[in-house]
């Protein structure tokens, strides 16, 4: 079965904007794909179509062989945007545990779950801590730890390190792919950095200015996903070839 289906995909906003034309999209069980384009080229629009936050003027959006609008309800997805999203008042623990809540789970299950995640994510010592407690990238990781809670098949991530340093956002790229090859997750990734997408991706996917088009589609397999694989020869060719693509 295929994670995400998006067949003939358009969207034109109330306000006239057309943001994405006719975008055909697959991805697959397990695999993990990256939306990359100028700004303003309809990326974080097509992840909120995938996640039904809004609804596509043409075409359809398949999510695990559901209509998205279901897939939504039954939680098939997990999202993770750019800014954490945490509730203030909430601990830690209470706000990974909150789509269990959602989900009518039992305080046990709940509390043994969001330890699980937690740990997964290397925050086992900050659940009773509040989100204004932790730095900018331990409060991503508990986004990360919250998306992952209902165990979706599939994370829908929004620049999920785009604010974050360097050394930071290179170890919670490798803890992110950890966790997707430990779960088999399939991930669709928005972000602005070639390399980011180079490194993290089964394939990359570029986008050309709005309305947005999907432009090319380049597969990439890195010999590993580490420091080696960062220096390997595949890995600059892969970063030359997207950079030519978005140049079009
Ligand atoms: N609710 C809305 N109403 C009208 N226009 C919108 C709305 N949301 C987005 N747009 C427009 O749709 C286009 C695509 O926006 P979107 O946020 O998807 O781009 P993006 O590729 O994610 O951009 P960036 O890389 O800068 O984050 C933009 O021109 C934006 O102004």
């Amino acid at each position: 079965m295929t994670a995400v289906e998006i067949a003939q995909v358009s969207k034109t906003f109330a306000d006239g904007t057309q943001a994405l034309s006719e975008v055909d999209l697959t991805v697959g069980d397990g695999e993990f794909v990256s939306l990359i384009g100028p700004s303003g080229c309809g990326k974080s629009t097509l992840l909120r179509l995938i996640a039904d936050l809004i609804p596509p003027t043409t075409g359809t959006v398949t999510v695990a062989g559901k209509p998205a609008g279901q897939a939504r309800r039954e939680q098939a997805y997990g999202l993770a945007f750019q800014q954490a999203g945490l509730f203030e008042w909430r601990t830690v623990r209470r706000n990974v545990e909150l789509p269990l809540e959602l989900r009518g789970a039992g305080k046990a299950e709940r509390q043994a779950r969001a330890e699980e995640m937690l740990a997964l994510v290397g925050l086992a010592e900050f659940g009773g801590h509040y989100p204004g407690q932790l730095s900018g990238g331990m409060q991503q990781r508990v986004a990360i730890a919250r998306a992952l809670a209902v165990q979706p098949p599939l994370l829908l991530m929004d620049e999920p390190f785009g604010a974050l340093d360097e050394m930071t956002r290179e170890r919670l790229q490798a803890e992110l792919l950890s966790i997707c090859a430990t779960t088999g997750t399939s991930t669709v990734f928005v972000t602005h950095s070639i390399s980011e997408a180079v490194f993290l991706s089964d394939r990359v996917v570029v986008m050309s200015a709005r309305p947005g088009r999907i432009t090319a589609s380049i597969e990439v397999d890195l010999p590993s996903r580490d420091d080696a694989g960062r220096q390997s020869p595949v890995y600059f060719d892969k970063v030359t070839e997207v950079r030519k693509a978005l140049r079009g």
